[in-house]
């Protein structure tokens, strides 16, 4: 069992989002305040769109805010299944244009080949990480921490940033954080969408397996908060 310290509820995806983006301005903000800058990691897929969207709009300073992601596929930021793609075109706009982008691909075609390369550009990034936001599967992965991929081991225990993932149940290489990185940071938010995603959750606090579902690595855990936002899908 695992029990969820803060769990919020949201009658609607553009209400959780406003809330969401000013919370996490805030702490970027403060972040900038204390130590001159401030470290964002957000993930891909389709929940964090009116997310960005709203964070994008924040009066911050931005220009000392370093962004990157969770996980990125092994494909060109052009593709359409690039999360890097989605970053540079609901985030990196309007005030946060400003922003330091640090993405994690890279020239080499293959995930494996390129890992290390981006262990390096995430080396130069302020840690620990402000702010992380985190996405789940219907299978309980995060990042890209499948629980079908034979690199799953390995991403939960490795002491290195990141790793390269070849999930058997959706598309592309991928490069992931590992949970280590993910855990060096000063807060998680888990940001889901819709019932189905909420079934998804009460499975996954029935159990500590995270080999089954990777996400319950991140929330049984007691090194770093990890507050749940959950909206309606509309
Ligand atoms: O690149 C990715 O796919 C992610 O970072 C991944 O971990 C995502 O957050 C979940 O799969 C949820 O995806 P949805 O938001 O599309 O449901």
């Amino acid at each position: 069992m695992i029990t969820l310290p803060v769990y919020k509820e949201f009658d609607t995806a553009q209400k959780l989002a406003k809330v969401l983006a000013a919370k996490i301005a805030g702490q970027l903000q403060e972040a900038i305040d204390a130590r001159g800058k401030a470290a964002l990691v957000v993930s891909g897929g389709s929940t964090p769109l009116m997310l960005f969207s709203e964070l994008s709009r924040q009066a911050i300073d931005w220009q000392d805010v370093y962004i990157t992601l969770a996980d990125e596929r092994w494909v060109s930021p052009e593709h359409a299944d690039s999360n890097e793609r989605l970053v540079r075109e609901h985030l990196l706009v309007r005030r946060a244009a400003k922003a330091k982008f640090r993405g994690l691909k890279n020239i080499y075609s293959v995930v494996d080949e390129g890992v290390g390369m981006t262990e390096e550009v995430l080396s130069n990034l302020p840690r620990p990480f402000d702010v992380v936001v985190l996405g789940m599967g219907n299978d309980g992965h995060t990042a890209s921490l499948f629980p079908c991929s034979e690199q799953l081991q390995l991403g939960l225990t490795t002491g290195r940033t990141c790793l390269a993932v070849h999930p058997t149940t959706a598309p592309h290489g991928r490069l992931s954080l590992s949970l280590k990185a993910i855990l060096d940071s000063k807060q998680i938010y888990l940001h889901l969408h819709g019932d189905p995603k909420r079934e998804v959750l009460r499975q996954v606090l029935t159990s500590d397996d995270a080999t089954e579902m990777p996400i319950r690595a991140v929330l049984n855990q007691r090194h770093t908060p990890v507050d749940v936002y959950w909206s309606q899908a509309s």
